[in-house]
């Protein structure tokens, strides 16, 4: 198909340094082959030139001074994707490796995740390359302010919500939050993920890691299977991967491994949850001192990984759930889970496989759900947010819960039976990329050439 060949290649010549962004619109544009062979007329609009280009992206310094009194500079980053659905939607990243590609790739999943939620939500994302590992607190406030300090100008509650990601939690929320309130004079619900004493919602800091277990309970039990008693694989040590643990521990299976930049844990008898939570966000210090506790677990430091891949996916389990970072999985990774016969993979993280591994995944036809469907959880939670906040409400965590599992579900729906309507029933990267994508363009179609 020409139009899905010449928009690749002309990403691929506008944007060369943009990797995992062209990685994302490959992976979304070959999906979508089969759907305008039924459906010419999503060519007619050019919605596939259209639906690759941000409608806007934000570019900015960040100048703020460390404890030593030295001045800083950082990069910062918004990209407000396509709002077709609602008001540009989608989390804040702070870590060293973000580039504009980076923000790009992720506000361009963000689109197609936040249409499978079903809530009136666009896509966007932001972000910096700023390093927040060994800042103090002052350190990360001051920062946090002079971010906002040109931020708040391009978001309102009803124009582009921000939230967290990678290095951006509660604390971080809180300190922009602070600055925007003081530069605007307006306690409004302009970010998501704030504290349950000030606008949070309950339920959100734990959605998406238990937004990715539901999802994994979903896909199972289309194969006749559940969780309890499975030994799962888990990526990760940051707010996703804690939550997802929690919900394994809670729904009888054993999660047996996280991970951070440095090194991988194996506990066989589960992991301690409550000395994880204590290492990462209390100490915040490495894992290894888990060990000090739980001398029959491992550690394995990052140098001693395999050259093709990632020591957790080299663990025996039966279901995975990768909730660190981008490409964190790669094919011989994934050839390693199917020979362990592992029969069940939810992305807590975006984009977490590699494309061939993902190729790996689809050609086993095992319960593979991609993060734009399995992490949805959280994004729907922080829209669940917004509701509260504009109708000035806090909601009980059972409403919030049942509301996350019945979205949850909805979504997994929605994958399967578009998978199912373009032949291919076990492909939800398929049913994703499809149904995400036909909401957002029969949006823009409906509302003209804009
Ligand atoms: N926080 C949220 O609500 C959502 C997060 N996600 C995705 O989930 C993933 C994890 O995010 P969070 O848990 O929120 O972040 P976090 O900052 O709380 O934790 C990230 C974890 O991943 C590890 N990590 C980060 N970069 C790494 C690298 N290059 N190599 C190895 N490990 C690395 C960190 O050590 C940390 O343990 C990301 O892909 C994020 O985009 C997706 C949907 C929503
Ligand atoms: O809660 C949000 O608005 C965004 C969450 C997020 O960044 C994501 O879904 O990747």
């Amino acid at each position: 198909m020409p139009y899905v060949h010449d928009t690749l290649e002309a990403l691929r010549k506008s944007s060369p340094a943009q990797t995992e962004f062209y990685q994302a619109a490959e992976e979304v544009l070959e999906c979508l082959r089969p759907l305008f062979e039924r459906s010419p007329h999503y060519l007619d609009h050019n919605i596939i030139e259209r639906i690759v280009e941000p409608e806007r992206q934000i570019m900015f310094r960040i100048c703020w001074t460390d404890d030593a009194g030295k001045v800083r500079v950082n990069k910062g980053y918004r990209v407000q994707f396509n709002s077709a659905l609602g008001p540009y939607k989608g989390g804040l990243r702070f870590h060293p490796s973000v580039t504009s590609g980076t923000i790009k790739f992720l506000g361009f999943e963000q689109i197609f995740k936040n249409a499978l939620t079903g809530l009136p939500i666009g896509g966007g994302k932001g972000g910096s390359d700023f390093d927040p590992k060994g800042r103090s607190d002052g350190e990360i406030m001051r920062f946090c302010q002079a971010f906002m300090s040109e931020l708040y100008r391009h978001i309102g509650p009803t124009t582009d919500v921000p939230a967290g990601d990678i290095g951006v939690g509660a604390r971080e929320i809180g300190f922009l939050y602070g600055q925007y309130k003081r530069l605007t004079g307006r306690y409004e619900g302009v970010l998501t993920g704030k504290s349950l004493n000030w606008g949070g919602s309950i339920g959100r800091k734990e959605a998406t890691g238990y937004g990715a277990v539901y999802f994994a309970e979903n896909m199972l039990e289309a194969r006749g299977e559940t969780l309890a008693g499975k030994t799962c694989l888990v990526s990760g040590a940051g707010n996703v991967a804690i939550y997802t643990i929690e919900k394994l521990h809670e729904l009888g299976a054993i999660p047996v491994s996280c991970s951070d930049s440095r090194g991988t844990l194996h506990d066989p008898n589960g992991i301690d949850l409550a000395l994880l939570c204590e290492l990462k966000e209390v100490q915040r210090t490495t894992l290894e001192a888990y060990l000090a506790q739980h001398p029959e677990a491992r550690y394995i430091p990052a140098g001693d990984y395999p050259a093709d891949g990632h020591a957790v996916w080299r663990l025996q389990g039966d279901v995975a759930f990768p909730c660190a970072t981008q490409n964190e999985l790669t094919e011989a990774d994934a050839e390693t889970l199917l020979g362990n016969g592992v029969t069940c993979i939810s992305e807590g993280a975006n984009m977490p496989s590699t494309a061939a591994a993902v190729d790996r995944f689809l050609a086993a036809k095992i319960a593979y759900g991609p993060g734009k469907a399995a992490n949805a959880g959280g994004v729907a939670t922080s829209q669940l947010e917004m509701a509260q906040n504009s109708s000035m409400e806090q909601w009980p965590l059972e409403k919030v819960d049942a509301k996350l599992k019945a979205i949850m579900a909805n979504i997994h729906q929605q994958c399967a039976e578009t998978a199912a309507e373009f032949d291919d029933p076990t492909n939800l990267v398929l049913g994703a990329n499809i149904a995400g994508f036909r909401k957002v363009a029969d949006a823009m179609i409906e509302q003209g050439v804009c």
